[in-house]
């Protein structure tokens, strides 16, 4: 069987680096090789939020994509350095871009990934597949989330039944059966890192540690788990334009919150609206991933919140994203439809990504 080598490039809604991952690929496994976190400078990322967030012009906008792309290249160079690999034994590489706005419904869907990839292809010589997410929203679909297809591909081996999730800035899950189902369940850390970064200044609560010093405020939960994101049916996707500091604020908004009873309340938050969507599904195992299953306080929460389900971490928590994205292009050199539709609601599974040489 032919082995083929690709890399995945996947910088995710947290904005809190680049993961890159090597991964040797064939028609029935994908073997992570090696993987590398490239650090995202504060002042981009600052730029992005204040894009996303407060203003943007065409200008900041297209010189965003040039700096992804830049970040991407140097991020590629620096795993093929470390390692001492010739680009020329890389089939290609998987880009899924930094999401900048996520807008699948409404009367022109669309979703914006940055990070221009000819910059990319034009520097490592080596062909890049770019902009996955579009023909799936062409095609009527959410345009995400697309990992639920890897999941199939890699666990659908295990004799029970199991459910994924995803917990990123955004968190998404996987059920795996006859029909593929996946959906994004809404925040991930996202809140959790934006309240502490505000009242500390600190990137993410490591382990939940200040949110363990609070206390839940029921009254505060219930009003944010009755937003109409947690109510709506899949399919569904989300992300920052959604979940982010004004959509807190409405929930904040005439009352005054000790920050740590704040913090554990997000944290509850984010543990109830995916335990609730894995027990719709009362699978026997979940497989954490993503940088939310560091998180032990989270994760404690989780499992107690789903005590009749096995909880364990998955295999390359850290890296499924970007191998998922290794895997897709893959999938669209040998131009193979991915099994979508029934997660994004696409009217039909189509080969997804265009490729820059
Ligand atoms: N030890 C830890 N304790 C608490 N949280 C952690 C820990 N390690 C990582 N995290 C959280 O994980 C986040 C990063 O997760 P990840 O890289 O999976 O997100 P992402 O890929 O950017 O998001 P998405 O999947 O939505 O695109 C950090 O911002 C932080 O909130
Ligand atoms: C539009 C977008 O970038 N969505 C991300 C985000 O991060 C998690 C969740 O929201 C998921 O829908 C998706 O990423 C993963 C890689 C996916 O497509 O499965």
């Amino acid at each position: 069987m032919n082995k083929e080598h690709y890399i995945g490039i996947m910088s995710g809604t947290s904005l809190d680096g680049v993961d890159v991952i090597l991964c040797e690929i064939d028609s029935n496994s994908c073997k992570l090789i090696t993987s590398l976190e490239y650090p995202m400078p504060l002042e981009l990322k600052s730029e992005i939020l204040r894009v996303i967030e407060e203003n943007c012009t065409l200008e900041s906008l297209g010189e965003i994509d040039h700096r992804l792309g830049l970040l991407f290249t140097q991020a590629v160079g620096a795993l093929l350095i470390r390692e001492n690999i010739d680009p020329s034994g890389i089939n290609a590489i998987g880009l899924h871009g930094q999401t900048l706005w996520h807008a699948p419904e409404g009367e022109y869907p669309f979703t914006m990934q940055l990070g221009d990839p000819n910059i990319l292809a034009a520097k490592t010589g080596i062909p890049v597949v770019a902009d996955f997410r579009r023909k799936d929203v062409a095609l009527g679909g959410q345009g995400a989330p697309f990992a639920p297809a890897f999941h199939e591909f890699i666990f659908s081996n295990i004799n029970s039944s199991v459910s994924v999730v995803n917990i990123g800035g955004m968190a998404n899950i996987t059920v795996l059966g006859d029909k593929l189902i996946g959906y994004d369940t809404g925040c991930g850390n996202v809140l959790l890192d934006m309240w502490i970064a505000e009242h500390q200044g600190k990137a993410y609560d490591e382990n939940g540690e200040w949110a363990s010093t609070g206390v839940v405020d029921y009254t505060l939960l219930d009003k944010m788990m009755s937003d109409d994101f947690f109510q709506e049916p899949y399919p569904k996707s989300t992300g920052r334009e959604k979940f982010n500091n004004v959509w807190l604020q409405k929930y904040l908004s005439g009352h005054t919150h000790n920050p740590e009873d704040v913090q554990r309340t997000l944290l509850e938050l984010t543990a109830m609206s995916i335990s609730n969507e894995v027990l719709k599904f009362n699978p026997d195992i979940t497989l954490l991933c993503g940088g939310g299953a560091k998180n032990t306080f989270l994760v404690e929460r989780i499992k107690v919140l789903m005590p009749n389900v096995e909880v364990a971490i998955s295999a390359n928590a850290d890296q499924i994203e970007a191998m998922t994205f290794a895997w897709l292009a893959y999938k669209r050199i040998h131009h193979q439809k991915v099994n979508l539709k029934d997660v994004t609601g696409a009217s039909d599974n189509a080969v997804l990504g265009g490729i820059y040489v």
